[in-house]
């Protein structure tokens, strides 16, 4: 057999219907390790799975000097700039990020991704992001749209305000925020909404999003008629895997019928769920939210007699929340986590560590994410507006389930349940947050004027980077359980096993 790396992207999109899950599959690929060459066709094949896709793909459009320059601003700072030669502010298109940075000697290493089974050293490098020398649209005919889609997340109003900022930096005149996500695009209700500098100057200052959210909505060919109608050339779009997903079937279906529309998404969610990125904007400041809940479960269980405080934390399939707040307030005994079964009853169950701690330390708190032990819940068929499915509460259950056992075991226990669901993820950005938001909505810009569409932007090793949508959106991250961020967790919990 000819040895070769086989790495086929089968992209599945179903435009003309909503879809549940994530449209994009990804095959994974077969490698024969003895071919000495194997690492070569490993890299060609990453680089056609990361290289952006772009307008000249499938258009004969000409780039042209662009209007963005630091050099000569002008007093009103309107983008008609400097000649660009004489400043170095641009990044090349060759230039490149690490997206991975330890090299493993072992697989058995924790947290170890190896690709072979020696764990060999392959560089695998990602596109940086930031302003091009050359630029894709005339400033002054652009009309773009930003549209926030999935639940609130803090940090959506810095995105939208930066994304506003650096278009006008640009020259663009024409900004629209197209209301309550892709439902926007189609109900006659909702207008756009004009977006200037004046409009948007201080909506960092509140959480939520400035132009609504929602979950579910139109075809993806109903939005990609709107965005025809509209004469939509740029389209930013905020928001999680699922609208991630949405927006490279728009892209897709852009591609389709042949017109210039550059999608760029920015990856929106408390839950820090999205790949290959260290972290997600909002997520920072959820954990700092969380961590007062935290707090207030500690204070509560240490004042009451044999008290235990229950708080459960955001995270449909993927427990970083939980696991970060445990790790900052240094106050959890037992946090769970979805990546991570566990039971209730027998020898090594959560409750008999729960009487160990009543016993031992007179208190205990626990931590649970709202993904964590469904297995233990009566499993429901119901999904959301997007097709999400709708989860049973392990908190509540949770909270009955601890009183009902210490009443049987005849030891007094006060438990004091506190969800502060929304409550984490309804406030502004903290300061990190805010950064990243404003450096997000900046390069989400300079991505479209550079041609790109069908990319995200991130943060990878704290290099800022672009990536193909495809690749963000195969599968939520997860925790890996593996990792030593969970072991640097269980340390700090000293909580057992309970299986
Ligand atoms: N596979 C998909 N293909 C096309 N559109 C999708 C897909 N999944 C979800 N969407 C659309 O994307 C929007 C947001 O999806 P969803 O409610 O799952 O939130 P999300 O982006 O994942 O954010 P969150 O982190 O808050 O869950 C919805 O309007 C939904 O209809
Ligand atoms: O109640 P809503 O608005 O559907 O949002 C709940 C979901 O939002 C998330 O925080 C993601 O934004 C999930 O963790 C959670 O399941
Ligand atoms: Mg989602």
């Amino acid at each position: 057999m000819v040895p070769q790396v086989v790495r086929r992207l089968k992209r599945i999109f179903k435009c003309a219907s909503q879809v549940n899950d994530i449209s994009v599959e990804v095959v994974k690929p077969e490698i024969d390790f003895k071919d000495p060459d194997w690492k070569k066709h490993f890299q060609e094949d990453f680089d056609n799975r990361f290289r952006l896709p772009h307008l000249t793909d499938i258009l004969d459009v000409k780039p042209r000097p662009t209007s963005f320059s630091l050099k000569s601003r002008g007093p009103l700072g309107d983008g008609n700039g400097a000649p660009m030669d004489t400043w170095y502010g641009y990044v090349n298109d060759d230039d490149r990020a690490l997206l991975k940075v330890i090299k493993f000697a072992s697989p058995n290493s924790a947290g170890a991704e190896c690709i072979d089974p020696d764990c060999s050293w392959v560089e695998q490098w990602v596109h940086r992001a930031g302003p091009r020398k050359q630029i894709y649209y005339e400033p002054k005919e652009v009309k773009a749209a930003i549209v926030t889609c999935g639940g609130l997340c803090p940090g959506l109003n810095d995105v939208i305000r930066q994304i506003v900022f650096t278009l006008e930096k640009y020259g663009v005149k024409n900004i629209v925020g197209i209301q309550f996500g892709y439902r926007g695009f189609c109900d006659e209700n909702l207008r756009e909404v004009p977006l200037s500098h004046q409009v948007v100057q201080n909506i960092n200052l509140a959480g939520g999003s400035l132009l609504g959210v929602s979950r579910g909505g139109p075809s993806i060919s109903d939005i990609v008629d709107s965005i025809q109608a509209k004469a939509i050339d740029m389209l930013f779009v905020l928001g999680g895997n699922g609208t991630h997903a949405g927006a490279n079937a728009i892209h897709d279906e852009c591609c389709k019928r042949k017109m210039k529309v550059s999608v760029v998404g920015v990856p929106k969610t408390i839950d820090n769920d999205i790949q290959l990125m260290d972290k997600t904007f909002g997520f920072d400041t959820a954990v700092e939210e969380a961590q007062r809940a935290i707090n207030s479960a500690y204070i509560e269980a240490e004042s009451a007699y044999h008290g235990i405080g229950l708080v459960k934390l955001m995270g449909r399939s993927s427990g970083f929340i939980a696991m970060h707040a445990s790790l900052s307030s240094g106050q959890i005994d037992i946090c769970l986590i979805p990546e991570v079964p566990f039971k209730l009853e027998g020898p090594n169950g959560l409750l008999q560590h729960l009487e160990h701690l009543i016993k031992t330390k007179g208190k205990a708190v626990v931590c649970v994410a709202e993904g964590a032990g469904q297995e233990l819940l009566q499993k429901s068929d119901a999904t959301d507006a997007s097709g999400n499915v709708v989860l049973g509460d392990i908190g509540v259950h949770m909270q009955q389930q601890i009183k009902r056992h210490f009443k049987y075991i005849g030891v007094p226990a006060d438990v004091k349940y506190i969800d502060p669901t929304y409550m984490v993820r309804a406030c502004r950005a903290n300061a990190s947050d805010a950064i990243l938001c404003t450096v997000l909505g900046q390069n989400a810009v300079h991505g479209a004027f550079a041609g790109f569409s069908g990319i995200t932007t991130g943060i990878c090793n704290n290099h800022y980077v672009y990536l193909p949508i495809p690749e963000v959106v195969r599968s939520p991250r997860r925790v890996d359980s593996n990792s030593r961020m969970w072991h640097r967790c269980l340390t700090s919990t000293g909580q057992a096993d309970f299986h």
